[in-house]
């Protein structure tokens, strides 16, 4: 697990790592850039390196990056496109020093003959959109289609919201320091920044915010004389009319996820479906639900519907019961707003927007301040999914594993809803829950994305069976 900070919080260690070194941030820069190097070492060796250093301290690490790579007789360039750093930043100092060595530079990245880039282009000091040059070279950069080692973060990506700015570098890999960035973990972040590493220069921060990939650690493993009992009862509610795939994918996620018992409540014409796919599954009748709930965990939404009957479950099981709300639940709560403590919320961008009254817009600007005020409006768990999710609680920020865009396939949600719903009944905490959940999810929806276009649940919901095969 890995410590993620706001750009603020990056900027108030590096002052105080200063104020304990003479005032000083150059030690840091050398720190940086020395990681760097030795990060990438093999990568860079015998290679013709052009690094693109910009004229703040990103352009810094950049020019150290450079000096230190003459040093060890990598052939290297520096293109300054920005034009030099002004003498009051360290940057000036590694630029001289860069020079002094016998390193080049030129204005003109194009002129540079190269086998990989190094961005120094930008790092967290980005602080309005790119226009004019800066928005040249970065698609420029982009357009010379080589291999792109970033240098904090890949330029023109923001720091705290994972938005292109309004376009940004496409690494290969980036070598971040002192924290994870937001901006790194969500929305473009974990698309752009490629294989992301953290070197924390030994500052430590004390940001409870976690970067968590791990799942397996959580997932609870059937051991000596046990019975189905002891791992819980599932209870999915959704499946109204014409929707049971939903449902059905649900359940079937679940109980391959481990839950003791799986109860399909759902419209009767899907009852003979749910059997066909996995027989050990329990049908019901989801009329009977009105009358008294019966004990265990409950998944609710997925492919409820917003009908009378489907509002009267709801309303029935709000106060009854916990587990977690997903799709047309979601919907329902987002026309009655209340606190939910208790359960898990698993809104994708436009249920989202619906239960904070805002624009799918608006929650893809700013993805981390929308599970925050998800998460105090409803008092709850939050799982804001979509390319790297997030877990909030109102308490802490945990950002999961990024998953694969060729998850983006109808049924993908209720794969998860089922995942969570499942690891809640079998005992997990419903923040764990949520964690390992999202994890395992998308951590099986990458691997198979390594081989397929797309990635179905149903691709899915046979692997949640295997042991977890963490080397791929
Ligand atoms: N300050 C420190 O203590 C350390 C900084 N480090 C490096 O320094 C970086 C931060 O450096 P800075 O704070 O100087 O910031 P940057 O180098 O990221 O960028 C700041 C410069 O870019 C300009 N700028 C911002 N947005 C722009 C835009 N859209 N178009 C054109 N110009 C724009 C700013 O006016 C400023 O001149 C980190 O990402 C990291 O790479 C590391 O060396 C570690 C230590
Ligand atoms: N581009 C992406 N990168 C990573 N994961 C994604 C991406 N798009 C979707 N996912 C994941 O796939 C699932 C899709 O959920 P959702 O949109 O609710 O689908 P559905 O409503 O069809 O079930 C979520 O877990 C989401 O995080
Ligand atoms: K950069």
């Amino acid at each position: 697990m890995g410590i993620v900070c706001t750009v603020q919080d990056v900027q108030q260690l590096e002052r105080e790592w200063a104020s304990d070194h003479d005032g000083s941030t150059w030690g840091l820069m050398v720190a940086a850039s020395q990681s760097f190097v030795a990060r990438f070492q093999a990568d860079f060796a015998g290679r013709r390196v052009l690094v693109v250093a910009g004229n703040g301290n990103n352009g810094g690490d950049g020019f150290y990056i450079a000096k230190l790579l003459l040093e060890q007789d990598v052939k290297v360039s520096v293109a300054t496109p920005l034009g030099l750093p002004p003498d009051n930043i360290d940057a000036f100092r590694a630029c001289q020093e860069y020079q002094a060595a016998g390193g080049q530079m030129d204005e003109h990245l194009e002129s540079a003959e190269a086998d990989l880039l190094v961005d120094a282009l930008f790092g967290v000091g980005l602080n309005r959109p790119l226009s004019g040059k800066a928005l040249v070279t970065v698609t420029r950069i982009n357009r010379l289609n080589l291999p792109v080692y970033a240098v904090d973060i890949p330029s023109g990506l923001h720091a705290q919201t994972g938005v292109c700015q309004p376009v940004a570098v496409h690494a290969c890999a980036t070598h971040t320091f002192i924290a994870y960035k937001p901006g790194q973990l969500t929305a473009a972040g974990p698309a752009l920044c490629g294989e992301l590493t953290l070197d924390s220069l030994g500052i430590q921060s004390t940001s409870s915010w976690r970067y968590a990939r791990a799942f397996e650690p959580c997932l609870p493993a059937r051991q000596g004389a046990t019975h189905k009992a002891e791992h819980g009862n599932l209870h999915v509610v959704g499946g109204l009319k014409n929707m049971a795939g939903a449902a059905i994918i649900t359940a079937t996620s679940a109980l391959n996820a481990g839950a003791g018992r799986v109860f399909l409540h759902c419209h009767e014409l899907g009852h003979a479906a749910a059997l066909a796919r996995a027989p050990e599954l329990m049908t019901r009748d989801v009329q009977r639900l009105l009358e008294e709930p019966p004990e265990g965990t409950y998944v609710i939404g997925p492919g409820m519907g917003m009908s009378s009957l489907a509002m009267q479950l709801w309303q029935v099981l709000l106060p009854k019961a916990k587990g977690v709300m997903d799709a047309d639940a979601l919907r329902l709560l987002a026309a009655q707003p209340v606190p939910v403590s208790g359960w898990v919320l698993t809104p994708h961008e436009s249920e989202a927007a619906a239960l904070l009254g805002v624009t799918s817009a608006d929650i893809k600007a700013d993805r981390l301040d929308s599970a925050q005020e998800l998460a105090s409006k409803y008092q709850t768990t939050v799982v804001l999914k979509g390319a790297g999710t997030i877990v909030a609680t109102t308490e802490d920020i945990r950002f999961c594993y990024a998953g694969a865009p060729e998850m983006s396939t109808p049924g993908m949600g209720d794969c998860l809803a089922g995942i969570i719903g499942s690891l809640i009944a079998q005992g997990l905490l419903p923040e764990q829950a949520a964690v390992a959940g999202v994890n395992w999810h998308a951590h099986l929806g990458a691997k198979l994305a390594r081989r397929q276009r797309i990635v179905l649940a149903s691709d899915i919901i046979p692997l949640l069976k295997q042991i977890p095969d963490l080397a791929d």
